[in-house]
């Protein structure tokens, strides 16, 4: 078997994504942080370590607000880190718990999760939840499934239409999913961090698709994913695509699928691929360790 290298391509440069809408975006979320009660944090679950915004974690320390982690797309991760994850932050005081939007993980009970996380201080204002998450981690579709699943609601329309692209979620919405007792969820845009600091991280944003692929570039995306996928030893790609051995580089993956199926332009080969890891076809994995 080929060595796999000890280290991925670097990036040429810094990878920063802010833009306008996320600036204002956070400044909504500052403006409106009285009125909520608690916030829910979405990240995912492929990356539940590198998709935590620091923005959300000090606004909520500066409002002394309590806050929920929510890891989504459980069903793209690997069940025992996650699970792993998930023991390690409740073992230090953080509340979190890990859904499938999509594929309905753990989203019957979400609803009497919350409410009996965070019962409402007074029945008649109820209680405000603030759903908060990076682009894309699926804060629209876990919003869509509990109006779905909310008992006491007659209009169980969704809402926001869910969509694979980035910030398509653009105003503050405020949904009611519970009557008795009352409560609310308050959708905002996904928020990036201002500064990521490390090529790796710019990297594992990008795969999952918090971070669009045009800023760091296809080419050492599919690296990163080439490299990490040899590192975790999660080689159902090589089957998945008929290799004889692991690819050592993404160029190498790029050529063999590109001939394999006959694509002739360069966005195509690259496209498929990404989306074949971002809906599973590659295996489920975690990239994030936690190291306490
Ligand atoms: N496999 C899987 N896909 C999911 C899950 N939840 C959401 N998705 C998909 O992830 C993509 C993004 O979901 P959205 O709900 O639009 O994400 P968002 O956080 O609202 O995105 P922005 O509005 O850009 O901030 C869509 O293609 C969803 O179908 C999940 O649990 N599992």
């Amino acid at each position: 078997m080929k060595a796999i290298a000890d280290t991925f391509p670097a990036l040429g440069e810094k990878v920063n994504w802010f833009p306008g809408h996320m600036y204002r975006a956070l400044r909504l979320m500052k403006e409106n942080v009285d009125k909520i009660d608690c916030f829910l944090e979405i990240r995912d679950s492929r990356v539940p370590i590198s998709s935590r915004n620091q923005e959300f974690d000090d606004l909520c320390s500066f409002h002394s607000k309590k806050k929920i982690i929510i890891f989504n797309k459980y069903d793209l991760s690997n069940q025992r880190v996650m699970n792993n994850v998930i023991e390690k932050y409740n073992r230090v005081g953080i509340d979190c718990f890990a859904v499938s939007a999509k594929k309905g993980t753990n989203m019957k009970d979400i609803i009497t999760q919350l409410q009996q996380r965070m019962p409402a201080k007074y029945d008649t204002v109820g209680t405000w939840l603030m759903i908060c998450g990076m682009p894309n981690v699926g804060k629209s579709t876990i919003i869509n499934q509990i109006r779905q699943i909310a008992p006491e609601l007659h209009n169980r329309r969704a809402i926001n239409k869910a969509t694979a692209t980035p910030c398509t979620t653009k105003s503050v919405v405020g949904v009611k999913f519970s009557q008795k007792p009352l409560a609310y969820l308050v959708d905002t845009p996904g928020v990036m961090i201002p500064n990521i600091q490390d090529d790796e991280t710019a990297l594992k944003l990008s795969l999952v698709g918090c971070i669009k692929d045009v800023i760091p570039g296809k080419e050492p995306i599919l690296d990163y994913l080439v490299w990490i996928l040899n590192k975790q030893k999660q080689q159902t790609y090589q089957h998945y695509y008929g290799m004889k051995e692991p690819a050592k580089t993404g160029d190498e993956l790029f050529v063999h699928v590109r001939d394999k199926f006959n694509h002739y332009n360069y966005d195509t080969t690259y496209d498929f691929i990404l989306d074949d890891f971002r809906t599973g076809k590659l295996g489920r994995i975690t990239m994030d360790t936690i190291d306490f």
